[in-house]
């Protein structure tokens, strides 16, 4: 890990279930995106204080171990970079319980727009800890 990066927040836990699976009874890579490309974006919408933010570019997918029926698994994420208009962060997976790795992702790149849809900047530069300003 770069010094300058901050850890990976483990915050969102998943139940894998039968609705969840493969046909070799392990979990969906594709369900596995799904759940991750929502949580990477609201942790950018949090970071950048914006609900209309939209992802705009997920890098080389490792998976690592495949969870089977009934295990937990937990997704991580940081902030890795903060562009003018954009968010790239990193994405880790890992058993909840065994903390065997799942799966990386180097780079999740999201955009923060304006009204008019298009890019915008969203003026930050670093994390924002703690419960965020949706808290408010
Ligand atoms: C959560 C969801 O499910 S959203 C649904 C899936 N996503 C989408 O449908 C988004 C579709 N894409 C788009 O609408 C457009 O590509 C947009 C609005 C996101 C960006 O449009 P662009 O013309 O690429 O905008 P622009 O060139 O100004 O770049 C915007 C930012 O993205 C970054 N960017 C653009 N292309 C890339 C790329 N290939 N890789 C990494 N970053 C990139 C730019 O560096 C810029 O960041 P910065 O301002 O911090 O330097």
């Amino acid at each position: 890990m770069n010094k300058d990066q901050a850890p990976l927040r483990f915050h969102t836990r998943k139940w894998v279930k039968p609705e969840d699976l493969n046909p070799n009874n392990t979990l969906f890579g594709g369900s596995l995106l799904k759940w991750i490309d929502e949580e990477a974006v609201i942790y950018a919408i949090v970071q950048l204080d914006n609900p209309h933010v939209v992802t705009k570019l997920i890098s080389e997918v490792e998976f690592i171990n495949a969870p089977v029926q009934g295990d937990i698994i937990e997704m991580g994420f940081t902030a890795t970079h903060f562009g003018k208009t954009s968010i790239t962060l990193k994405c880790e997976v890992r058993n909840k319980l065994t903390r065997a790795q799942i799966l990386t992702i180097e780079r999740l790149v999201f955009v923060n727009l304006g009204k008019d849809g298009n890019p915008a900047p969203h003026g930050k530069t670093g994390i924002t800890l703690g419960s965020e300003k949706f808290d408010r």
